[in-house]
């Protein structure tokens, strides 16, 4: 069981935050979407502190060893510590999002095959689970899931997510708590680790249903 913290408050320790990192990697595992040593998670401790994921490790099974401190630019606490090398994109949500508790992110195979088909958004629309994202009440709505190009510099690749956020907060509905990467897999935030698990599990079914019904329908 994961502690849950008041809404939009940070952990109150490493030793909480570690836990829920721990069980969250365990959970991304048990529905396959953090592959040999994909997906990197992250938990903000305070406004300069933020526990995340080592770089390289497999994430489903994570012990104590597998989640070190970095400061809000990203920086390792501990010198010589190798953070998630996608660690600027979790600083990027937490420095954008002040609400921000907690990143997930993870390959499933959905996020990664239908990014590959698509533009630069996946629309999910009427799916009773589209109530699991934030202002919308019932399924009669739609959400277009921002999709950017793949890229390793970590920083480029945050630039690029940055000006989709500029792009949609002066549109109706506002920015989705979620992103994907093409070919890649996909970024999710919540006030705190059990709704981001919520968040990325909704996600990821409206996800696979929407492949399987593109499937079908050729
Ligand atoms: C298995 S390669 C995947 C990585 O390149 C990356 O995309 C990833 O998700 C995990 O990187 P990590 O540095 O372990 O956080
Ligand atoms: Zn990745």
């Amino acid at each position: 069981m994961l502690a849950r913290a008041r809404p939009g408050a940070v952990a109150e320790s490493l030793t909480a935050a570690t836990e829920a990192i721990i069980a969250a990697g365990r959970r991304m595992d048990r529905f396959g979407w953090v592959p040999a040593t994909a997906g990197n998670i992250s938990i903000r401790l305070s406004a300069t502190g933020i526990a995340i994921t080592r770089s390289g490790g497999h994430k489903g099974f994570l012990d104590s060893s597998g989640v070190i401190l970095v400061d809000a630019e990203g920086r390792p606490l501990t010198p010589g510590d190798r953070a998630s090398a996608e660690t600027g994109l979790h600083c990027g949500i937490y420095r954008r999002f002040p609400e921000a508790g907690a990143v997930l992110h993870g390959h499933s195979p959905a996020a990664t095959v239908l990014s590959r088909v698509s533009g630069d958004a996946i629309r999910l629309a009427g799916y009773e689970l589209l109530k699991a994202f934030p202002g919308l009440p019932t399924h009669e709505a739609a959400i277009d899931l921002p999709v950017v190009a793949n890229d390793q510099d970590i920083p480029r690749l945050q630039g690029v997510v940055e000006a989709r956020w500029r792009e949609a907060a002066g549109q109706p509905g506002g920015v989705v708590p979620g992103y994907v990467i093409r070919g890649h897999g996909v970024y999710v935030w919540a006030a705190d680790m059990p709704g981001a698990l919520t968040r990325l599990e909704a996600l990821e079914f409206m996800l696979a249903c929407e492949l399987e019904q593109r499937r079908i329908a050729r």
